[in-house]
C-alpha cells in the first residue's frame, strides 16, 4: 500500500507543498478511500458473479472496517456514480495497466474529484488523478451532453435512483431489558445528531420499537451491549408466529446469524430448550456471539446439518416447536441491501442463472419443511423467508400441503390483522403472511403449519403426533421434493414405493385419496 508521504528533509521551495506532513483529515480520508476500494471490489465481484458475499453494509460493518460511516457513505455515493465515472474513465482513456489494476480505487477517487471531497486528496493514486482533473472534467461535460442533462442533479433525476427510507425497528431483548426502559433510553436526546429519537412502539409485534429511518444505532449503548437488536419488523414476526411456550424445546433449523434464536429465547423467557442448528461453520461464531450477547442461556448450538438431523433420534423426541428460516434468494431485502445500486440491478434478473438458483433453492426448502414436519412431538412450524418469488413461497408451501396434512397439520394464520396474505395460487393461500417491497419496504413470507388431531375431511381418524398417516399426495409430494419422480399405474398411485413405506402397510385406499394422474404432480412445480 501506498502511503501518503512523511514529512521529508528537502529544502527545495518546489517539492515543499508535495512533501508537506499529511493533516489528520487527510490520512484518515486517505484510509477511508481504501477501506471503501476495498468493499467496492467484494460487493462488485459478487455482482458480476452473482454470488454476493455479503451486502454491503454488512461488508462496511464487519470489524475491520474502521471508518464505518465513511466508508459507507463513500462505497454508496461512488456506485450511484458508477455509470457515469466509468463512462468517463473509458472514454477519456485515463487509466493504463497499473492503474486498471485498482480499478475500484480510482473509482473512488473519481467519484471524490468529480462530485465529493476533492479537498483532502493525498496518496500517489489520488495524485495520478489530479493531475488529469481536466480530462476528468472535459469527460464530464461530454456525459452531460451525451444525456442531454445541463448539470449533475438532473442527470442524477435522469438515473431515478430513489432512496430506501425504511423505517428503522429495534427489538428489545427482554431477557436483558424491559420495553418501557428501552423506549424512554432511545428517546433520550441524542448528542451525536443533537436531536431527540421519536420512538414509537410497534402496533402488532410486543417488544419492538419503531425509530425515524434516518437513525443509526450501530454503535448505540443499548445495541452493543445486546439490551435492543436492530431487527426488522418482518423478521420479528417469525418467531411471533411461532409461539413456543416457555418450558418447551423449540429447534431453530438453520439459525445463524441468530436473531431469530434468541428472540425465540426471549419470547419463552430463558425456559425451556432451544437447538439452535446451523450448517456454516464460518457463521456458527456468529451465532454463538448472538446467543452470548442476547444473554440467552437456554440455547444449545448445534454444528449441524439440518436435513441430517434424526427425527427419531431421543434427543429430538420432546421438539415441540420448529422454526425454519431458510437459506434463500434473499430478494425482499435487496432494497435494504442497496442492490439497486449494483451494476446487475434492472439487467433482467430473471435470467436463466437466476431461475436455476432459485429452483435449487427451492428444492433445498421443500425438504427442508418436508423434514421439519417429520418430528414426532411437532405441534408448530414456522417457514419464513426473506424472498419475494412465489417459487420460494407459495409454490413450496403447495407442494408439501399433502404430506402436512396427512401428517395433522393445517395452515394456521399468524398475524390475522396483518392486511397482505399469500399469492393465491393455493387453497388457504389467505393463512399466509406476506410484505411487500414497495408497501413495507422489504419483502417477507411466514406460514405457519399447526398439528391438529383431527384432519378436516380427508381423515376420519386423529392423528397423533409421532405418527404419520400416507397419503398418496403426500407420497408424491415427498418423493417429488426428496426423490426422483416415480412412475405411477393408472391411479396415479407410484408403482414403486419406497420399501419403508411398503413395511409400514399404512397406505390407506380411501378413493378420496386417489389424486388424479395428470394433477398429482402440478404443484410442485
Ligand atoms: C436465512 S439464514 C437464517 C437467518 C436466521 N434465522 C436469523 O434470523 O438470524 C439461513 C441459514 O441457514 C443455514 N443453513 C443452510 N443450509 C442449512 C442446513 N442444511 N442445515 C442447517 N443450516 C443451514 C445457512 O448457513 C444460513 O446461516
Amino acid at each position: 500500500m501506498v502511503r501518503p508521504k512523511k514529512r521529508s528533509t528537502t529544502t527545495s521551495a518546489a517539492a515543499k507543498p508535495e512533501l508537506r506532513r499529511p493533516s489528520t483529515a487527510e490520512r484518515s480520508a486517505y484510509f477511508a478511500r481504501r477501506e471503501a476500494a476495498k468493499v467496492l471490489r467484494t460487493v462488485l465481484n459478487g455482482d458480476s458473479n452473482r454470488r454476493a458475499v455479503g451486502s454491503i453494509k454488512s461488508l462496511v460493518y464487519s470489524p475491520s472496517i474502521r471508518n464505518k460511516k465513511g466508508t459507507f457513505a463513500l462505497v454508496c455515493q461512488t456506485l450511484k456514480h458508477l455509470p457515469i465515472i466509468k463512462d468517463i474513465l473509458d472514454s477519456a482513456s485515463i487509466l493504463n495497466g497499473k492503474w486498471k489494476r485498482q480499478g475500484e480505487l480510482m473509482y473512488i477517487i473519481t467519484y471524490d474529484i468529480l462530485f465529493g471531497q476533492a479537498a483532502s486528496l493525498v496518496g500517489d493514486a489520488e495524485k495520478f488523478l489530479l493531475l488529469r482533473k481536466d480530462a476528468l472534467q472535459s469527460g464530464l461535460a461530454q456525459h452531460l451532453v451525451r444525456k442531454g442533462v445541463k448539470n449533475i442533479k438532473d442527470l442524477m433525476a435522469l438515473q431515478q435512483i430513489s432512496d430506501i427510507s425504511k423505517p428503522r425497528y429495534v427489538r428489545v431483548n427482554t431477557l436483558k431489558f424491559d420495553l418501557e426502559s428501552a423506549l424512554h433510553e432511545l428517546g433520550k436526546q441524542n448528542t451525536l445528531i443533537s436531536a431527540k429519537y421519536v420512538v414509537h412502539k410497534d402496533d402488532m409485534v410486543p417488544d419492538l420499537l419503531l425509530l425515524p429511518h434516518a437513525v443509526d444505532l450501530h454503535n448505540h449503548p443499548l445495541v452493543r451491549n445486546g439490551s435492543v437488536f436492530m431487527q426488522g419488523k418482518a423478521s420479528s414476526m417469525a418467531a411471533v408466529a411461532l409461539q413456543p411456550e416457555p418450558g418447551w424445546e423449540v429447534l431453530d433449523a438453520c439459525a445463524a446469524p441468530g436473531n431469530k434464536t434468541v428472540h425465540l429465547a426471549a419470547l419463552m423467557r430463558g425456559k425451556g430448550k432451544i437447538i439452535a442448528c446451523e450448517l456454516n461453520k464460518e457463521r456458527i461464531q456468529r451465532l454463538n456471539d448472538t446467543v452470548k450477547l442476547a444473554g440467552a442461556v437456554n440455547v444449545d448450538v448445534l454444528h449441524y446439518d439440518f436435513l441430517n438431523l434424526n427425527p427419531k433420534d431421543p434427543s429430538y423426541s420432546k421438539v415441540r416447536a420448529i422454526l425454519l428460516d431458510p437459506s434463500c434468494s434473499g430478494s425482499g431485502t435487496a432494497a435494504v441491501r442497496l442492490d439497486h445500486l449494483l451494476p446487475s440491478h434492472g439487467a433482467g434478473n430473471a435470467d436463466v442463472a437466476n431461475i436455476d438458483r432459485l429452483r435449487k433453492l427451492q428444492a433445498f426448502q421443500k425438504k427442508a419443511l418436508a423434514h421439519a414436519l417429520s418430528f414426532p412431538a411437532v405441534e408448530r412450524v414456522v417457514y419464513s423467508t426473506c424472498s419475494i418469488h412465489q417459487i420460494e413461497n407459495e409454490d413450496v408451501i403447495k407442494a408439501i400441503l399433502p404430506l402436512a396434512k396427512s401428517l395433522g397439520f393445517q395452515l394456521a394464520t399468524p398475524f390475522p390483522k396483518w392486511p397482505r396474505r399469500g399469492l393465491p395460487v393455493l387453497e388457504g393461500s389467505e393463512h399466509l403472511l406476506r410484505f411487500d417491497p414497495d408497501e413495507d419496504k422489504e419483502g417477507f413470507f411466514i406460514s405457519l403449519f399447526v398439528r391438529k388431531s383431527i384432519i378436516g375431511n380427508d381423515a376420519e381418524m386423529p392423528v397423533r403426533p409421532g405418527r404419520r398417516r400416507i397419503t398418496s399426495e403426500a407420497l408424491c409430494a415427498e418423493k417429488c421434493c426428496c426423490r426422483e419422480k416415480k412412475p405411477t399405474n393408472k391411479y396415479g398411485f407410484a408403482m414403486f414405493l419406497p420399501s419403508p413405506f411398503i413395511k409400514m402397510s399404512k397406505i390407506w385406499l380411501h378413493p378420496r385419496l386417489r389424486v388424479q394422474k395428470k394433477d398429482r404432480c402440478n404443484q410442485i412445480q
